[in-house]
């Protein structure tokens, strides 16, 4: 097993992981044809799990063991908080989504199950595993942007979600987050392996959950 051990668990993943980069969902957004919609209900139920993705963030920020991903860590934190969530406020402003309408949609079970996800890795208090957790989060989405043909949707709200998840400060991010896993994670597999594998599971029921109405 000569390959990096983020590898292994993304192929410990599959069919899940395949299945969710290529899903219909990301299919339509690289095409500009994801229907408003189905559009709205992603991004309100994406932007109900923003807490607790800072929550699981500043896990990982708190039990880095280096400096050095520390601060590469707080400074994705500034863009979560800050141009991400402009993003999210912009785009319900341009697909017409008010807070009322926001507020009255339950949780989807991924949403559900994402959050729990989140904050049980959070409480861990493991850098192992809160980094399998923020490792798929990112990396996986990461793959499914970088798959985008050259030319973006018009649409801001489909080609800002592409261009989000494809820059170069975001592949450095996933760069920093799979290195860092490769090196804390050996030494606890077993555990990285089940926070991984849960969390590939929940995107792409996130994706299908989008279409369930
Ligand atoms: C469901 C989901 N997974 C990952 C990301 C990337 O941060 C996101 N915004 N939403």
């Amino acid at each position: 097993m000569a390959e990096r051990f983020t590898e292994q668990l993304r192929q410990a993943s599959e069919p899940h992981w395949s299945q969710a980069v290529t899903h219909r969902f990301v299919g339509e957004l690289h095409a500009g044809r994801v229907a408003p919609e189905v559009m709205g209900r992603y991004l309100i139920q994406d932007y109900r799990f923003l807490d607790s993705f800072l929550r699981l963030l500043g896990a990982a920020i708190a039990t880095a063991d280096r400096l050095e991903p520390r601060l590469r860590l707080g400074r994705f934190a500034g863009v979560v908080a800050g141009e991400e969530n402009t993003y999210f406020l912009r785009a319900f402003a341009a697909l017409g989504v008010d807070e009322r309408s926001r507020e009255g949609m339950p949780d989807a079970a991924s949403t559900a199950g994402f959050k729990a996800l989140m904050e049980e890795a959070a409480e861990t208090r493991c850098y192992a595993a809160i980094l399998s957790v923020l490792c798929v989060a990112e990396w996986l989405y990461l793959d499914w942007a970088m798959r985008a043909p050259a030319s973006l949707p018009e649409d801001f709200v489909q080609a800002e979600w592409i261009t989000l998840h494809d820059n170069p400060a975001f592949r450095d991010l996933v760069a920093t987050l799979r290195g860092e896993l490769d090196r804390v994670g050996p030494e606890q597999a077993a555990l990285c392996h089940d926070f991984f594998r849960r969390a590939v599971g929940l995107e792409k029921r996130f994706f299908d959950d989008a279409y369930a109405d």
